[in-house]
């Protein structure tokens, strides 16, 4: 009996440990795929265009303005496989919060190319699916460094660099675990940029201090992983957190989960990815002191936390 041929795709959501935003200014930022949140996308026959998410149901032609990297990842990985004239049906699932830091606009592209890649039947290189997560990313975010597509489509953590060789990173810290919290606002990833460039151009020296600084703290905290030291890990992750408020990127509820966090014996705490609302991470030394660190911030309006060991052995 002939079976209908379908395409699948998945990608994880992702954490930024050290360096969003300075990283759109060529300085490194270290990121990791984060598995416990995950998209999937399936790609079948149909007579129509069409997506099926968790935002949108109908033509592909009419998503709304934010689902509009998805329309992008899937025209230009039709022209790149030659399938312009092709009629298909896209399913998304996903797990990952939309718009909170966590990479969900590039983890949904990337599924997507590598979805229909598998439904043409086409091998998805890591060299021909970045170039087309970033063209989707672009109209998400404007002026995106490539970590998010990098991060959520692989399964190292990274020592990342914009426009270098990906690298990957022996994430590997005895007692560490990272309490991810939604502070349940949504993030603002495409503004945050933007207003950090506007500042950078209305005073270059201050500005380019700060990202500098995000890059030397970024390269320190590679070392201190590198010798297992969380301690000097939660002291950088403090510093960074500075450093991302003066760019304007934190917020009010950042703050106060940041505050809560520490509170509460977090060694460490900033906030992750876009910021302005999103996600915001925190470093516990035990598993039993990141339950309580996660209880604290659901009772100052956290909406969801994960817990995440950082090395093998914990
Ligand atoms: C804020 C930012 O640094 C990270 C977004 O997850 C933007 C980017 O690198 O594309």
């Amino acid at each position: 009996m002939y079976k209908e041929k379908i395409g699948h795709g998945q990608a994880s959501g992702k954490i930024i440990l050290m360096g969003e935003h300075s990283v759109v200014y060529g300085e490194p930022a270290i990121a990791f795929p984060f598995q416990e949140t995950f998209i999937a996308t399936t790609v079948e026959s149909s007579t129509a265009m069409t997506l099926d998410c968790l935002y949108f149901s109908g033509n592909l032609a009419d998503v709304p303005s934010p689902l509009k990297s998805i329309k992008e990842a899937v025209n230009q990985t039709l022209i790149a496989l030659h399938q312009e004239n092709t009629t298909l049906k896209l399913t998304i699932t996903s797990t990952i919060p939309a718009e909170r830091g966590m990479g969900s606009s590039a983890a949904a592209a990337v599924s997507i190319v590598r979805a229909l890649f598998d439904y043409f039947d086409v091998t998805c290189t890591q060299e021909v699916l970045l170039p087309l997560v970033n063209r989707a990313e672009k109209i998400a975010h404007g002026n995106p460094s490539g970590i998010d597509a990098a991060a959520t489509s692989g399964n190292d953590s990274l020592f990342f660099i914009k426009g270098q060789p990906l690298e990957s990173f022996p994430m590997n810290v005895s007692n560490a675990f990272l309490i991810v919290a939604d502070t349940g606002i949504k993030g603002q990833t495409r503004a945050a940029v933007s207003d950090v460039a506007k500042l950078f151009e209305q005073d270059q020296a201050k500005i380019a201090q700060h990202i500098t600084e995000l890059g030397r703290l970024t390269r320190l905290a590679k070392q201190v992983i590198l010798a297992d030291d969380v301690l000097a890990l939660g002291n950088i992750m403090n510093q960074a957190q500075e450093q991302l408020k003066a760019l304007s990127v934190s917020n009010e509820q950042l703050d106060r989960l940041v505050t809560t966090a520490r509170e509460n014996g977090a060694i460490g705490a900033k906030l992750t990815g876009g910021g302005r609302g999103g996600c915001m991470i925190s470093l516990a030394e035990s598993k039993e002191q990141a339950e309580k660190i996660a209880a604290a911030l659901k009772n100052t309006g956290a909406v969801a936390t994960w817990i995440q060991s950082l090395g093998v052995n914990n």
